[in-house]
């Protein structure tokens, strides 16, 4: 097999469209991966009395992954914003995420303000947002080891905002702490 079909084949490749990953994931999670609206939005109402709390783990410029520059169709050596965050219930991180931009594609947007608000309350209030297509992936995030979060991965997913020149790769990954307050399966 090439390199490039070895990529392509869904059996193989990190990333693949959610309703190709929908065979092995249970209805319950399929709630949840497949969701379009504000994931957000989605915790706090999962989470009941628990305080919701995005942990930022990491801001900055970097260069995206490879498989990143492909989503985004950007050369792997362009600058991009790099954000990685863990979206906690009751300080217990349920998701962590990591966002990638095009540096050159951002112009006052101020996302490096946020801090420790979420990315989808301001993303979701902008007129005309755009929402690629979802894949889903059972790879854990390489950054979960980094930033020392305890946790198996029952999913992960990922998608790119489109709004005015910008394109944004969101990947969220649902953790198996998750799984265990909800009461929800490994996949
Ligand atoms: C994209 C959303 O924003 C969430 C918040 C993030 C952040 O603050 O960095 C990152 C990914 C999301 O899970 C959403 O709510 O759907």
């Amino acid at each position: 097999m090439t390199a490039a079909a070895f990529r392509q084949n869904p059996l193989f490749s990190r990333w693949r469209p959610i309703d190709a990953a929908r065979p092995a994931m249970s209805a319950s999670w399929w709630q949840w991966v497949a969701s379009t609206d504000s994931l957000t939005a989605r915790l706090m109402v999962a989470g009941g009395e628990k305080p919701f709390r995005v942990r930022l783990l990491h801001q900055g410029v970097g260069w995206p992954r490879q498989d990143e520059a492909q989503a985004l169709g950007i050369g792997a050596k362009r600058y991009a914003w790099l954000r990685e965050v863990a979206l906690c219930l009751d300080e217990t991180p349920w998701v962590v995420a990591r966002s990638v931009a095009p540096l050159t594609q951002l112009k006052g947007q101020r996302l490096e303000s946020l801090g420790e608000r979420s990315l989808g309350s301001w993303l979701f209030r902008q007129p005309g947002l755009v929402r690629g297509p979802l894949e889903a992936t059972k790879q854990p995030p390489h950054f979960i080891s980094v930033n020392g979060i305890d946790g198996s991965c029952a999913w992960g997913r990922r998608s790119v905002f489109y709004h005015g020149g910008l394109s944004l790769l969101v990947q969220e990954y649902f953790l198996g702490a998750m799984a265990d307050d909800l009461g929800l399966p490994s996949r």
